[in-house]
């Protein structure tokens, strides 16, 4: 594995760390509470991204080489995902994630490997150039017994399978627009991340939400972070307690979109890796973001 493999993978699980930090995310995990989980917490989840460290070099080398979907990266991803399990005692904390940011790692490597120039266009070009015929053959395979797939059974909604076939529109069409606004507009990471997540929230069906409430589920989550944004989302004033006030309610609903977290997560490294976001001068950060 190169040095340049290496960047890569901390580069991802730092973008893992960030979207952990990040705080309020509805009944998502943070370092404040477990939101509305009761088998994992924030340092359970910070080791479990740790853990992919090497697997996501391993994933970088292999898409560097174009080396095929079926051959290379799925039993990459399925060892990472026996590893993660090993470190959190069999709790599923990053199970999507593996899939959707290993699959952005591979991806930037591969642009890189080009000598193009990475861009989240390139890298969205690269993605489906390289594998999106066997993420389409991914996508439609029968026998899966996910929760992904007991959804798609159950209400015909398609998860992260169906969104890797896509090549990923909503981190590319509506993530990495929106943290690019965010941050534009002056607000600072956590601020940015959090305005992201809930424009990823009112656009995506997540099956961790369908899942755990159905259909009516989904509807709620979706209408709720489109009122949140539609009420100026993190420009507005108060935005902080109002997430906040969106954070405890999820969670008395049992509600979290784990998926839309891991969306963020590939947002957050995509923009970074094609140098979209810089590092804000304090007084900047002070002024826009809520208290933490
Ligand atoms: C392709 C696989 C990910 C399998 O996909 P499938 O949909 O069949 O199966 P699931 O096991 O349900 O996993 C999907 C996970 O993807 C996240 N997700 C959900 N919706 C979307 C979406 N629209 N777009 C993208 N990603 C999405 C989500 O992951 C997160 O949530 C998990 C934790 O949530 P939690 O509520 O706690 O869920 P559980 O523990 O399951 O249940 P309860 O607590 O309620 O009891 C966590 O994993 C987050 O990351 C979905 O869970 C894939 O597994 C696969 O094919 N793997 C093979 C390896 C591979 O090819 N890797 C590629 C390497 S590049
Ligand atoms: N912060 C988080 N909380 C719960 N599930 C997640 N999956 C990925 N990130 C998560």
């Amino acid at each position: 594995m190169s040095p340049e493999d290496q960047a890569l993978a901390r580069a991802a699980v730092a973008a893992m760390r960030d979207e952990l930090r990040a705080y309020p995310k509805p009944g998502l995990v943070s370092p404040v509470d477990t939101g509305a989980h009761d088998d994992m917490d924030f340092d359970l989840m910070c080791r479990s991204a740790d853990s992919l460290l090497q697997p996501f070099a391993a994933l970088a080398a292999a898409g560097r080489a174009a080396e095929r979907f079926e051959h290379a990266l799925m039993p990459l991803g399925i060892e990472a995902e026996r590893g993660m399990l090993a470190v959190t005692g069999g709790v599923n904390t990053h199970r999507g994630a593996i899939f959707s940011v290993g699959l952005m790692v591979a991806a930037l490597a591969r642009t890189q490997a080009l000598g193009l120039e990475v861009t989240p266009i390139a890298v969205r070009e690269v993605l489906q150039d390289t594998w999106g015929a066997s993420l389409q053959a991914h996508a439609t395979r029968d026998g899966a017994t996910s929760h992904g797939a007991e959804v798609r059974r159950r209400t015909g909604r398609d998860g992260a399978r169906r969104e890797a076939a896509l090549a990923f529109p909503s981190v590319f069409e509506t993530g990495i627009p929106a943290y690019r606004a965010a941050r534009q507009a002056g607000l600072d990471d956590n601020a940015a991340s959090i305005d992201t997540l809930f424009t990823l929230m009112a656009a995506v069906d997540d099956t961790t939400v369908l899942y755990r409430g159905g259909l009516e589920a989904g509807s709620f989550v979706r209408q709720a972070a489109a009122g949140f944004l539609a009420d100026g989302g993190c420009r507005g004033n108060g935005w902080f307690e109002k997430a906040q006030a969106l954070h405890r309610n999820f969670v008395e609903r049992n509600l979290s979109a784990g998926g839309c977290a891991d969306l963020l997560a590939c947002t957050l490294l995509v923009s970074r890796s094609c140098g979209e976001s810089q590092p804000q001068p304090a007084s900047a950060r002070s002024r826009l973001s809520g208290p933490r």
